[in-house]
C-alpha cells in the first residue's frame, strides 16, 4: 500500500474539451472550463492553476505551471454514453458498452398507464425538459390537479416533480419507488429515477435540497466493491452513494451544496481511514450547467478553488488527493445537456517531489485501477494504473 488514504473529488461536469468523438454526441466544440474562462474574462483560480489545472489545456486567464505541484492530465471516456452514471462507473473500472435507454419522445403510454393506475394520480408532462422550465409550464397545473408531473432529458432518467404541499414527500419517494420498479428491467431499463420535489408559488418555484436518486446497479463490480471486499473503507459523499446504488460502500453522506460536501469531506479527512474517500459536488452540473449559467458557473469554480489549500492541507504525506470529472456540461453550449468532454485529473499529495504529465489517458478507468492498484485490491479488467509514476 503506496498511500493509506485516497480522496477522490469529482467535479460534476467540469469538462476540458471536446472528445474526438463529440460530433457524435452533438458536442463538436464543446469546452466546459476553456468557455467559461473566456465568458468570465476575470476568472482566476489560483490553487487550481497551482496544481497544473492550466498545463493540461490553455485557459483564458489560468495559466500553465511552470512546476505543478500535481501530477496533471486529462482522461477520455470510452463508455458509450456522458451521463453521471456512465462517468463514475468508468472512473471504477467499469466500461459501459450499451447505453442506457432514452426517451426522446417521453415514455410509452402503456408505461405512463400502468405508473398513474399503481400511485392514483395522473401524469402530465411526459417528455423531455429542462426541470426548471417544466415547472413554469406545469407547477401551476400540479398545483390544481394533484397530477404528477414527469419528465426526461438527453439522459437517460425518469424525472418525477411534485410540489411539496401539493404532494408530501413522503409520497413523492413512494411514487419514485413504484417507477424505479417498472422501469428496472427492458424494454424500458432506464438509467435513474428522481424525485424532483419543488415548493413555492406560480412564477416563483423553487427546486428544494429533497432530491433523491434511484438508480440501477453497477451491472458488475467496482474497485468500490474490490476495495470493500479487501476489507478497506469506501467512503461516500454526496452522490456517489446513490450513483453505485450502494455497492461497494462502506459508509454513505449525503449533501446539500458544494460547499457542504467540501465541509464533510474536510470532516472526514480529520478521522483516521484506510481506503478511498470518494465525494461528488454536484452544483456544478445541475446549478450552473443544465442551467447554462456561465457566471454562476464560474463562482462555484472559484469558490472549490478557494477551499482547495484547506483540502491540500489536510492531505498526509501518505494520503493522495484526486481531482477529476464525470463530463462536460458547457454552459455556453446550445441546449440544455451534457457534453462529451475529456475530463481533468489532478492527482497531490505533499510526499511527491516532481510533479509532471500523466498525458492523455485512455479511459476514466486508469484512475480506478490507480486505486485499486494502490490497495492491491485486485482489478476489473479496465484501465491501466499510473501509480508507478507517481514519485
Ligand atoms: O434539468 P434538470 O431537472 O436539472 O435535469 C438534469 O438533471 C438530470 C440528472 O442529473 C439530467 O438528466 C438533467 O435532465
Ligand atoms: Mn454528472
Ligand atoms: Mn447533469
Amino acid at each position: 500500500m503506496k498511500y493509506k488514504r485516497i480522496c477522490l473529488i469529482v467535479l460534476d461536469s467540469v469538462g476540458i474539451g471536446e472528445l474526438p468523438d463529440a460530433p457524435r454526441f452533438g458536442d463538436a466544440g464543446s469546452h466546459t472550463l476553456g468557455h467559461i474562462a473566456e465568458r468570465v474574462p476575470a476568472l482566476r483560480l489560483p490553487n487550481l492553476e497551482r496544481l497544473g489545472l492550466g498545463a493540461i489545456a490553455p485557459l483564458h486567464g489560468i495559466e500553465a505551471a511552470r512546476h505543478p505541484q500535481a501530477y496533471y492530465g486529462k482522461m477520455a471516456e470510452v463508455s458509450v454514453g456522458k451521463d453521471t452514471m456512465t462517468g463514475h462507473w468508468e472512473i471504477m473500472g467499469l466500461k459501459v458498452a450499451t447505453p442506457f435507454n432514452v426517451f426522446p419522445e417521453g415514455f410509452p403510454m402503456e408505461l405512463i398507464e400502468r405508473f398513474e393506475k399503481e400511485t392514483g394520480r395522473k401524469v402530465i408532462g411526459n417528455k423531455p425538459a429542462s426541470g426548471t422550465d417544466i415547472l413554469v409550464e406545469l407547477g401551476e397545473e400540479q398545483m390544481k390537479t394533484g397530477a404528477w408531473i414527469v419528465y426526461t432529458s438527453a439522459d437517460s432518467v425518469f424525472q418525477l416533480a411534485a410540489h411539496e404541499e401539493v404532494i408530501p414527500l413522503g409520497e413523492l419517494y413512494l411514487g419514485c419507488e413504484i417507477a424505479r420498479k417498472l422501469t428496472l428491467e427492458d424494454p424500458y431499463a432506464v438509467g435513474r429515477v428522481i424525485a424532483r420535489p419543488y415548493v413555492g408559488k406560480p412564477g416563483a418555484f423553487v427546486r428544494t435540497p429533497n432530491r433523491h436518486d434511484y438508480a440501477v446497479k453497477p451491472p458488475a463490480p467496482t474497485v468500490m466493491n474490490l476495495l470493500k471486499d479487501a476489507g478497506r473503507d469506501v467512503i461516500a459523499v454526496g452522490k456517489i452513494n446513490d450513483i453505485f446504488d450502494g455497492e461497494g460502500v462502506t459508509k454513505a453522506t449525503p449533501t446539500k451544496s458544494n460547499l457542504d460536501g467540501i465541509h464533510k469531506t474536510l470532516e472526514l479527512l480529520d478521522h483516521d481511514f484506510e481506503g478511498l474517500l470518494f465525494t461528488n459536488l454536484v452544483d456544478f452540473d445541475s446549478l450552473y450547467g443544465h442551467r447554462r449559467d456561465p457566471e454562476g458557473y464560474a463562482r462555484a469554480l472559484n469558490e472549490f478553488d478557494e477551499w482547495l489549500p484547506k483540502l491540500m492541507e489536510k492531505t498526509g504525506p501518505e494520503d493522495l488527493l484526486i481531482i477529476t470529472a464525470d463530463h462536460g456540461n458547457d454552459p455556453v453550449h446550445p441546449g440544455t445537456d451534457h457534453t462529451r468532454e475529456y475530463v481533468p485529473l489532478l492527482v497531490y499529495s505533499p510526499s511527491l517531489q516532481e510533479p509532471s504529465s500523466l498525458g492523455i489517458r485512455a479511459t476514466f478507468s486508469d484512475l480506478g485501477a490507480t486505486v485499486a492498484d494502490n490497495f492491491g485490491a485486485g482489478s476489473t479488467g479496465n484501465g491501466n494504473s499510473f501509480l508507478q509514476q507517481l514519485k
